[in-house]
């Protein structure tokens, strides 16, 4: 049973061994995977026209359980895309049928039976291999499963995949073909049915790439896992080490078969190879029709012919089988019947969201305590500014010669601990995003628990930005030492400035980051000039509600009246001559803030931070699940 303390497989007598200490991995489903009329169109402008696009025509295939699969083709003949589509990424703008063995595909099941490595590795730079393993553990597999089988698993993984030695090395320090197998093993922990990879090979030099292909065959043959992947132009040696070769030539299939029957394939065909060259090579070269473009039409129509619409027989050439594709007969593969069985999947139990929430912060803590230079200068920023602010405006908040300074001030440190929330996250997000997207693609968790986890993280680092800034500057600018004051002067800038912080989640969230740092600091420009820059009474009809909407102007009034309100004494003057504002409810009265009422400010700006969050939330949301 999956849900044993010992994981074990579905079923006893089946040897699902990949580690050397003999763990026992739940077994899934074998699934053979195949697809009919297969078709993906998408949306172009040209001359301001909206112009429908389609790079898969219509196209057939099957890749079995046990086999390493390779789609090959030219750059742009839409390999990529095949993947995206077979794999659930992209589905509007898809059409056709897509099988796991003899049920229609089912996107639920799929996301419980299958995995997607992209191209980039996007795994957590900051984390050890074993952390990443291990967390990854802890979110995809049940909690029935103890602690210590989680661990046994994990190290068994890293011992299949040559990851041992490097089980305490950070990720980013991994070369390129050890984050790849990272990227494998992260997925291999619940044993999926199928792989997808997008070009692992690339970036690796030959003896790594060999090594990785090996690696890919072992996973597909020792536990009939169905691997496919997209690859570029692999050498003969490499090309061989494949089970199944998928050729696309300008989004139409033009072979299916076993490397080796390559060669006689297209020679059936008229299409002679030259003598020692690289299969792989000549495949390309047919596919961008150095050959004809003719025979690529052929092609296309021969593997269409040859696709048995019962998709229970779909057509494959195979090493020992004759080809009979003259009078159009498919070829059984008794094998891919042998398999057929109805396809069933059992959905594995995630932990519960608050257990999701727990391991992803804890995640978090790690990656935040790596990080340690980035995180002093965030707090060393505050401080600096600070003591500038603090020696600048010095005094200035118990004098009555000063007031307008002290409101400058105020002003500033509004403003500097708005930009500081916001700008803090509004970059780091888009980056954050593209690993997330693997994450949550992959299965891994659902979105509300990691917002949660960011959000807990986040949010107290802030504050203590904040407190940072504020304790210091408030004693150097000698604002009142009352308790109630400086609370409320402390609970408003937090709160604003982790309101900012919303906003620029929102902006990292929705909008590219070359967009995102403008809008941002644009937009807060913009709020802030309400309460300060301009009166009230002279405010346009039409951008009223901008004051209303400013959760900045809202701060800022509530900070200075916290200060200069309730009922605060006269001031001490240290101008000899006069001094206009003695007593601070003239100055309120004069700037128009006697009014303010404190309280609903605070509610508004908690209202303005929970509402942006729900907002960014659904946003992420949709992005994730906008396929
Ligand atoms: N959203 C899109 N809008 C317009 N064209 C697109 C879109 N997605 C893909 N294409 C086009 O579809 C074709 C196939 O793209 P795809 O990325 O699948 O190619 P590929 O074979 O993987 O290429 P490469 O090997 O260079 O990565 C390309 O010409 C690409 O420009």
């Amino acid at each position: 049973m999956a849900t044993d303390v010992k994981y074990r497989t579905d079923d006893a007598s089946n040897n699902n061994v990949i580690g050397k200490k003999g763990q026992l991995f739940p077994k899934k489903a074998e699934v053979d995977l195949s697809f009919e009329n297969l078709t993906y169109t998408v949306n172009t402008f040209s001359k301001f026209k909206k112009v429908k696009k389609e790079i898969l025509h219509g196209i057939n295939g099957s890749f079995q359980s046990g086999q390493l699969t390779a789609i090959m083709g030219p750059s742009g003949c839409g390999k990529s895309t095949l993947l995206n589509v077979l794999a659930g990424y992209s589905i509007s703008g898809s059409s056709g049928q897509v099988y796991l063995n003899d049920s229609l595909r089912d996107e639920k099941q799929m996301a419980n039976i299958s995995c997607y490595i992209q191209q980039d590795d996007y795994v957590r730079d900051l984390l050890t291999v074993r952390e990443s393993m291990t967390v990854a553990a802890h979110l995809k597999l049940p909690t029935t499963v103890s602690a210590i089988s989680k661990a046994s698993q994990v190290e068994d993984l890293l011992d299949a995949l040559g990851l041992s030695i490097h089980g305490d090395t950070v990720t980013k320090r991994l070369s390129g073909g050890q984050k790849k197998r990272l990227s494998i093993a992260l997925e291999l922990i619940t044993n999926p049915s199928i792989l997808f990879l997008d070009e692992p090979t690339t970036g690796l030099d030959s003896q790594s790439c060999s090594q990785f292909v090996s690696l890919m065959a072992d996973l597909a043959h020792n536990q009939s896992r169905t691997m496919v992947c997209t690859l570029h132009q692999p050498s003969a040696l490499l090309f061989e080490k494949f089970d199944q070769i998928y050729a696309l030539s300008s989004g139409q299939c033009i072979y299916q078969g076993p490397p080796n029957f390559v060669i006689p394939y297209f020679a059936e065909r008229t299409i002679v190879c030259p003598p020692y060259h690289n299969p792989a090579d000549f495949l390309i070269e047919v596919a961008i029709g150095e050959y004809g473009t003719d025979v690529l039409v052929k092609l296309a129509d021969t593997t269409k012919i040859t696709y048995i619409k019962d998709h229970n027989n779909c057509h494959l050439i195979s090493e020992d089988q004759e080809l009979q594709l003259e009078n159009g007969t498919c070829l059984k593969n008794n094998n891919i019947a042998d398999k057929r069985q109805t396809f069933k999947s059992k959905i594995l139990n995630k932990p519960p969201y608050y257990l999701q929430a727990y391991h992803l912060y804890l995640r978090n803590v790690i990656m935040y305590k790596r990080n340690k230079a980035n995180l002093m200068l965030r707090v060393l920023a505050h401080f600096v500014i600070a003591l500038i602010f603090g020696y600048l405006y010095r005094g200035v908040g118990n004098d009555a010669s000063v007031v307008i300074s002290n409101m400058v001030f105020v002003y500033g440190t509004n403003l500097f601990l708005v930009y500081t929330g916001q700008m803090a996250v509004i970059v780091s997000f888009p980056l954050e995003y593209k690993v997330l997207k693997r994450e949550h693609f992959n299965s891994w968790f659902t979105l509300f628990p990691y917002m949660i986890s960011i959000l807990l993280v986040e949010i107290p680092f802030q504050i203590l930005c904040c407190l940072v800034y504020i304790v210091p500057s408030y004693i150097m600018t000698s604002q009142p030492l009352e308790l109630m004051r400086f609370s409320y002067f402390t609970i408003f800038l937090v709160v604003t400035s982790l309101t900012s912080q919303s906003t620029g989640f929102l902006c990292g969230a929705t909008m590219p980051v070359k967009v995102s740092v403008f809008v941002g600091p644009v937009f807060v420009v913009l709020l802030s000039v309400f309460g300060f820059a301009i009166r009230f009474t002279d405010i346009p009809a039409i951008y009223v509600w901008l004051h209303y909407f400013s959760f900045v102007r809202g701060s800022f009034q509530s900070l200075v009246y916290t200060l200069y309100g309730f009922g605060r004494g006269v001031l001490p003057c240290s101008d000899e001559m006069y001094c206009h504002y003695k007593n601070p409810m003239k100055f309120l009265t004069e700037m128009e803030f006697a009014q303010v009422n404190i309280y609903p400010e605070f509610f508004y700006i908690c209202f303005f931070f929970l509402c942006t969050y729900v907002l960014t939330t659904t946003v992420i949301w949709y992005r994730l699940n906008k396929r």
